[in-house]
């Protein structure tokens, strides 16, 4: 049967069939080949489409539509209590871990809707890892909570080297290699979120989200910080949730403003929404006139 003697739904199931891409086991789909002639930023890795999030009656997020770049930082940015740590804890499934929680709408990742029924969150987790606002090393040894993430895998082969290539990315490795023995919990703060980043990209994902991963560090291990997730985003998607609106626009490339009501009310080119928000409301939030 040819296209011009198909139905019109028989042509659109056979168009879906060819763009939508196919999942693995674990119901998601595989890293592209990189050799596509687009760049990585031109291409969407994480799309939410009218999103709600609901913790029992009360409504969190309302309707959130958003396309996220590959190997871009987007910061999330808005007034407390506005949705932006949820909105984060849906992209990869950790809301289902709160018994109130409920998603409706459809958030996929590489093109799959991550909350279908064939999905398994935690491979979906291994993917999409996180880091928190404090920093939460385990009672274990520096080398320990790195290769943590990979023993739980059974990823057992060449650990030593992945260990090492992990804190190496997450700018740790100088000044720990001499003590890889020592407890995580003996470094200071800023190296301690340094340490659970590399615990977070010892398993290799692409993606990272970080929840406020500077709020409870001084200035100069934020600036490192800020100086590492800049470098992380040439290997993996950063999704950041920030408080502090000079380090959204110092470090991300897209910025979506929430506010109060779990209403996304602007997303787009960081330096457009610090420049020239189309948004009054999303003017008055960025010049400090509320939240
Ligand atoms: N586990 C939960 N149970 C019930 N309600 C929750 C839960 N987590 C968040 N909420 C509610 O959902 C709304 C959005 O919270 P969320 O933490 O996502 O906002 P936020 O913008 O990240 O806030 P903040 O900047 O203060 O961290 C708030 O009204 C909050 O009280």
């Amino acid at each position: 049967m040819t296209q011009d003697t198909m139905t019109s739904s028989e042509a659109e199931q056979t168009d879906d069939q060819q763009t939508r891409p196919t999942p693995g086991a674990d119901g998601l789909v595989d890293r592209a080949d990189d050799s596509e002639s687009e760049t990585a930023a031109d291409r969407t890795l994480i799309e939410a489409r009218d999103l709600d999030v609901y913790y029992g009656d009360d409504q969190a997020l309302q309707g959130i539509d958003m396309e996220i770049p590959e190997k871009q930082v987007t910061a999330l940015i808005g007034p407390s209590g506005c949705g932006k740590s949820t909105f984060l804890r849906s992209i990869n499934r950790m809301n289902d871990l709160i018994d109130i929680a409920r998603v409706d709408g459809d958030l996929y990742f590489r093109g799959k809707n991550v909350y279908d029924d064939d999905v398994d969150p935690v491979a979906l987790r291994r993917k999409i890892g996180m880091v928190f606002q404090s920093p939460n090393p385990f009672p274990k040894s520096i080398y320990d909570n790195v290769a943590y993430g990979l023993k739980v895998q059974g990823k057992d082969d060449d650990v030593d080297e992945k260990v090492h290539t992990a804190l190496e990315r997450a700018a740790l490795l100088d000044e720990v290699e001499d003590q890889l023995d020592s407890s995580g919990l003996d470094l200071s703060g800023g190296q301690q979120q340094r340490l659970c980043i590399a615990r977070a990209i010892a398993p290799d994902p692409e993606v990272i989200l970080m929840d406020e991963p500077a709020s409870a560090l001084d200035p100069v291990a934020t600036s490192k910080i800020e100086d590492l997730i800049e470098d992380l985003a040439q290997e993996y998607t950063v999704v950041i949730v920030t408080h502090n609106m000079q380090q959204a626009a110092r470090i991300s490339d897209k910025t979506a403003v929430f506010l109060t009501g779990g209403e996304l009310v602007e997303f787009d080119d960081t330096n457009k929404i610090f420049e020239n928000p189309e948004s009054d409301r999303v003017e008055d939030y960025i010049t400090g006139k509320f939240g």
